[in-house]
């Protein structure tokens, strides 16, 4: 019986290894490694994988069309959205992964989940799972203030203004019962067994780090400096209670850089020296900043180019000083016009991408820490028929998540000159040329 026990588990252990024919990644100084060789990626966001992935209202036939065209363009790197919360805003995706302020979670989600992972480890892709959100789309902080605060959630696109929103999603940090129920939904999604692979997440090298939220931020701008010292300490701990959680994988913030560290580059190093980060991100947004213009782009273009060289530099110059890997996870601009559809073309956009993706190689051939990027975002397949362009719950997934035009950022699978550029761009990081 002994001599059979053998052989079954020896069996099963060179089936598991064969599929698993990719490991984790690593990080070695300003490097990231996988498999021993230094690993470089262009990626893309495509928030909604696991409910794409989920058996009941999902697009499993979709999800797959999905990940062979990003395959074969050379997108090897996929930032999801982990957890979301069930919310009144007006704008939060429908349904949500946590369900109540008791933490009880949506099986059928975490299901589209397991589905997603195992579908990208056929792929050799790797995972960027991110367990919160600053803004309101999916719930996020605000929700969990809500909870616990038991006041009305305070929604943006109902008040119309920004600052209050983030001043009280930046309670969030503050907020010990909200916390707790935070890392209680982290713990049990970090430490879920996937149904598909029957493969421990945090045993997983299909995922490559575990993010703290969607672009976390102190607070406004405008009054969010006396809450930073909260901010640095809720990143600390919680990148370690993480760390702790999934040894073997990395963890990062999911932060904007200075831009979304109350505009304070010092503040955005400072918050990311932790030991328990293990690589920076940072996110360039032309449009959302005022650096450009849709409308007026001969006029704003090459003052936008400019001032995200600058933005490139001092971020890159900070993982320098860290001596940590970044990659720009976030990235993208609207089609010309500021249109939605597929007919409108890409002209600005496409030149923008290549302005990125012309910084990151020149930075590898000079053995830089700008180890990667993930446009935002991909819509593949997805398709509207809403006049206002506006999701509603039961329609299809774009990379623009419900509280922006579907199509805003969108890059589809007919956006044939925009996947030649990235799939340009993965021939020159990897020289497949
Ligand atoms: O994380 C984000 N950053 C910018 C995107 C486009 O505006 C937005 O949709 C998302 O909340």
């Amino acid at each position: 019986l002994s001599i059979i026990i053998f052989c079954v588990s020896a069996c099963v252990d060179t089936e598991y290894s064969a599929e698993k024919s990719s490991g984790f990644v690593r990080v070695e100084g300003t490097e990231f490694v996988l498999n021993g060789e230094p690993y470089h990626y262009v990626g893309a966001n495509m928030w909604y994988g696991a409910y794409l992935g989920a058996p009941q209202g999902g697009d499993r036939e979709r999800l797959l069309k999905e990940l062979d065209l990003l395959a074969d363009k050379g997108v090897t790197n996929l930032r999801v959205l982990a957890a979301s919360e069930d919310s009144t805003l007006m704008r939060a995706v429908k349904p949500a992964i946590v369900e109540n302020e008791n933490g009880d979670l949506n099986e059928n989600l975490l299901l589209g989940l397991d589905f997603l992972l195992a579908e990208m480890a056929k792929r050799d892709m790797k995972a960027v799972l991110y367990l919160n959100n600053f803004w309101q789309w999916s719930g996020g902080m605000s929700q969990y203030v809500a909870w616990f605060t038991g006041n009305e959630v305070l929604d943006p696109d109902v008040i119309g203004k920004w600052d209050p929103f983030m001043q009280n999603s930046a309670m969030f940090y503050r907020l010990p019962e909200a916390q707790k129920l935070y890392r209680k939904v982290i713990e049990r999604i970090v430490t879920r067994t996937n149904t598909v692979t029957e493969k421990p997440y945090s045993a997983d090298p299909t995922i490559m780090s575990w993010q703290l939220a969607n672009e976390p931020r102190p607070g406004s701008d405008a009054d969010g400096r006396p809450f930073y010292p909260a901010f640095a300490e809720w990143v600390d701990t919680t990148a370690g209670f993480i760390k702790a959680l999934a040894p073997q994988q990395l963890v990062s913030t999911g932060n904007e850089g200075a831009m979304g560290t109350l505009g304070d580059a010092d503040l955005f190093e400072r918050s990311h020296a932790s030991d328990n980060v293990d690589y920076l991100t940072f996110h360039m947004w032309i449009k959302n900043w005022s650096w450009y213009d849709a409308t007026q782009p001969e006029a704003t273009f090459s003052t936008a180019k400019a001032r995200a060289t600058d933005y490139i530099n001092t971020h890159v110059a900070i993982a320098n000083r860290l001596n940590k890997p970044i990659v720009l996870e976030e990235f993208g601009v609207e089609r010309d016009g500021g249109k939605f559809t597929r007919a409108d073309s890409t002209q600005y956009r496409d030149s923008f991408y290549r302005f990125v993706f012309d910084a990151i190689e020149h930075d590898q051939q000079a053995q830089g820490p700008f180890a990667g990027s993930n446009f935002w975002a991909w819509g593949g397949f997805g398709q509207t028929q809403r006049e206002d362009f506006m999701w509603q719950p039961g329609d299809d997934f774009f990379g623009d998540p419900p509280q922006e035009a579907q199509g805003l950022n969108s890059v589809f699978a007919s956006d044939a000159s925009t996947l030649s550029i990235i799939n340009q761009h993965y021939q020159a990081l990897t020289n497949k040329q």
